[in-house]
């Protein structure tokens, strides 16, 4: 009576589950409600004008859907997406060779474009503006340019890092879109579109427990589910509920707040080691062994949005919600430069 239905075991569930829950249009998209709007009158106005749509530049943390609105971008466009990425694209050559096959209109994806090598990068100067492409053929006094007229097409840049990106690249894009952490209402609808997508039963309460420990991040709550499905099989009845979520995360070292241990370490080690800051950057990557990209990428956005952390001239420090999350006692001891910020 408790066995599970054989035909919900993982190992049946769809083959690529990331792909499976991926949203194919900009209405099965939940959340970035601003950036959305606006990307459907620029994608409405492109096809009205039946013009290549203005480059698009989308920024932010990982996971939160650059991917998936550029491939939603192509759909919405009508055209074809061709994806590559900055550290792939190693010589002009492999971007002119890109260039020259797109057709009219079509996205090309350039993913992590701040890791572009220069030369690179110079090729696509005249490329975005003028959908020109000069290469450069020889050496020496006998080098010379040739010029090849591109199609038009939209370029659709993603980066983690903004700040890395240069000045030239960064103006060129028309429109540039940073994407937010989701709110715990989004990723509810995010969970219960997933669950419902992979044929499991849920309560609200189940899909509202991973909503509220997905670190505001839509790829997190699709793993999260997963693995909550796993247990819900294995040891539950096949439905999602509340308890089996709640167990489930905190076995996979899930905290009430959806931090793992990664963040757990980094804020442990500012309270024990560096009694909660200022600490920099660099310090706290060779104590904790995690590359600096790591912990401005990955670790730090999300403790600075929800207050855990603050980033001061001086380096990194803890927040009052840090200190009682852990469950420990704030130093009395308030740096001076501090004290003008309130409790
Ligand atoms: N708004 C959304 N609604 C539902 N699922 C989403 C949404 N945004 C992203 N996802 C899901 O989250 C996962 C990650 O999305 P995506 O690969 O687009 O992120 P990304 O921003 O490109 O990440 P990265 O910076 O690591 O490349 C995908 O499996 C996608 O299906
Ligand atoms: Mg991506």
């Amino acid at each position: 009576m408790n066995e599970p239905d054989p035909t919900l075991r993982p190992d049946r569930l769809p083959e690529d589950a990331d792909r499976a829950l991926r949203p194919q249009g900009l209405d099965e998209f939940v959340g970035q409600a601003e950036a959305r709007a606006n990307l459907r009158v620029f994608i409405a106005s492109a096809r009205m004008r039946q013009q290549a749509m203005d480059h698009t530049l989308f920024h932010g943390p990982p996971g939160l859907g650059k991917t998936t609105l550029a491939q939603i971008m192509a759909r919405e466009l009508g055209v074809n997406f061709k994806m590559t990425s900055g550290p792939v694209l190693a010589k002009a050559g492999d971007l002119a060779a890109i260039l020259t096959n797109l057709e009219a209109r079509d996205v090309l994806f350039i993913d992590e474009i701040h890791r572009l090598n220069p030369a690179v990068e110079e090729v696509l100067y005249p490329a975005m503006e003028d959908f020109e492409l000069d290469l450069v053929i020889g050496e020496g006094p006998a080098a010379r340019t040739v010029r090849i007229e591109l199609q038009p097409f939209t370029l659709v840049g993603a980066t983690t890092r903004l700040g890395l990106l240069t000045t030239p690249l960064r103006d060129r894009f028309g429109i540039p879109t940073r994407l937010q952490f989701y709110t715990e209402d989004e990723l509810d609808q995010i969970v219960t579109r997933g669950s419902r997508l992979l044929g499991i039963p849920s309560d609200p309460e189940g899909t509202r427990e991973i909503a509220k420990r997905a670190r505001g991040t839509p790829r997190i709550a699709g793993r999260l589910l997963r693995r909550v499905v796993d247990f819900a099989l294995v040891e539950g009845d096949g439905r999602l509920t509340r308890e089996i979520a709640d167990s489930a995360l905190t076995r996979l070292g899930v905290d009430t707040l959806g931090l793992d241990g990664a963040d757990r370490r980094y804020m442990m080690l500012m309270a024990e080691h560096y009694g909660g800051g200022p600490v920099g950057v660099e310090t706290l990557s060779a104590a904790l062994s995690e590359s600096r990209d790591a912990i401005e990428e990955v670790i730090e956005p999300y403790l600075l949005q929800q207050g855990l952390i603050q980033r001061t001239p001086r380096g990194r420090m803890l927040g009052q919600r840090a200190w009682r999350h852990m469950g420990l006692a704030e130093p009395q001891t308030t740096p001076p430069a501090q004290s003008d910020m309130f409790e």
